[in-house]
C-alpha cells in the first residue's frame, strides 16, 4: 500500500515534460526524486497535487486515485508562497484553517514549530520582513502544521544557511521516523543520501534510475579505491592501465570489486611501497548522477 504513478505523462506543446513515468513508494518511506533543471520533477508533483492536469496516466494512493481534498498532504513549492503583508502568526492560523483545524489547535502547532525553529521572535512580523532562509522556514512550517499523512518538499534546503540546513534536516529525520510518506525533490545529493529509502533519477521526462538507494548503489558496479600514499603510486595503476585521481597523498579509482582493489593493493606493496591507509567505499549518489543523467 502507497503510492503507485502509472504511465504519467505531460506535454506541453512539443515539450514531453514528464514522459511515460511509473513508480511505486510504499506508505511511510521517504523517496529522493532527482533530476537536472527541466527534468520534469514539479511537473510530477504538479500532477500528484491536481496542479497539473497529465494528458495520460493515474496516480494512486492505497489502490485508489491520489486526489488532494480527501487526504493530508503537505506541499512545500519549490517558490516561495508567504503574503509579504501579513503577519506570520497570522498567516499560519489561516493555512491552518485552511486545512481544517480549528483555531485553539492551529496557535498550539504554530507556538511549537516557531520555537523548533527558532522563529518565536517573528511571531509578528511581517513576511517581507524575514530574510529569504527565515521566510523559507516559515514555509516548511505552513507545509506541516496540519501533521500531514504525505509530505512533498520541493527543493526544501533552498535559501538555508548551514546551520538552518541541519535544523530542517532533524526536522526530516524525526518526519521519517513518524512514519510520513515523503518526497524529497532536491540537488543536494547528501541530503536524499541522508533520508531517502528510495530514489527516482529522472532525464529529460524520463527514468533513468529508480528502486531502494542500496540496490542502486549496489547495481552501479563499481566502487571507490581510496588509498593514502607517501609515495607516488601513479605506476602501480597505469601497470593497470587503471584511471585514477590524485590529490596530494590521496588516491582514487573506481573498482569493479574488492579482488580488484586487492591487486592494486599488492601490487604496491611489491613494488616496496608501504601505504598509509586504504578503503573501498560505496559510489556516491553524486557520482551515479552525475554519469547518469549528468
Ligand atoms: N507551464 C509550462 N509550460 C510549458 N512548459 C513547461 C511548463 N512547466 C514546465 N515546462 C517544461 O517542462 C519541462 C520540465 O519542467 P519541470 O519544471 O517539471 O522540471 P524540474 O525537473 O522540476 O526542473 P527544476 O529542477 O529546474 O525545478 C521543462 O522543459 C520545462 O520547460
Amino acid at each position: 500500500m502507497g503510492l503507485e504513478i502509472r504511465n504519467l505523462t505531460k506535454r506541453y506543446g512539443d515539450t514531453i515534460a514528464v514522459n511515460d513515468i511509473s513508480v511505486s513508494l510504499p506508505k511511510g518511506q521517504v523517496l529522493g526524486l532527482l533530476g537536472r533543471n527541466g527534468a520534469g520533477k514539479t511537473t510530477t508533483i504538479k500532477m500528484m497535487l491536481g496542479l497539473v492536469q497529465p494528458d495520460n496516466g493515474e496516480i494512486l494512493w492505497n489502490g485508489k486515485p491520489f486526489r488532494r481534498d480527501g487526504l493530508s498532504i503537505g506541499y512545500l513549492p519549490e517558490e516561495r508562497g508567504l503574503y509579504p503583508k501579513s503577519k506570520i502568526a497570522e498567516q499560519l492560523r489561516y493555512f491552518g484553517q485552511l486545512e481544517g483545524m480549528n483555531r485553539k489547535l492551529a496557535n498550539e502547532r504554530i507556538e511549537y514549530w516557531l520555537e523548533k525553529f527558532e522563529m518565536i521572535e517573528y511571531k509578528n512580523k511581517l513576511a517581507s520582513e524575514l530574510s529569504k532562509g527565515n521566510q523559507q522556514k516559515i514555509q516548511v512550517i505552513a507545509t506541516l502544521l496540519h501533521d500531514p499523512e504525505i509530505i512533498i518538499l520541493d527543493e526544501p534546503f533552498s535559501g538555508l544557511d548551514p546551520v538552518n540546513a541541519t535544523m530542517l534536516g532533524t526536522v526530516i529525520e524525526e518526519l521519517v521516523e513518524q512514519n510520513k510518506t515523503i518526497i524529497l525533490s532536491s540537488h543536494r545529493m547528501e541530503s536524499i543520501e541522508l533520508f531517502c529509502e528510495n530514489v527516482c533519477m529522472m532525464k529529460q521526462g524520463r527514468i533513468e534510475v529508480s528502486g531502494k538507494l542500496q540496490k542502486v548503489k549496489d547495481d552501479y558496479g563499481y566502487k571507490n579505491l581510496r588509498i593514502t600514499s607517501e609515495l607516488p603510486l601513479a605506476p602501480v595503476f597505469h601497470k593497470f592501465n587503471m584511471p585514477f585521481e590524485q590529490n596530494g597523498t590521496v588516491y582514487t579509482a573506481k573498482v569493479h570489486n574488492e579482488n580488484e582493489g586487492m591487486d592494486i593493493i599488492n601490487a604496491a606493496a611489491e613494488a616496496g611501497i608501504q601505504l598509509q591507509n586504504f578503503s573501498l567505499l560505496e559510489p556516491t549518489l553524486h557520482q551515479i548522477f552525475v554519469e547518469r543523467v549528468g
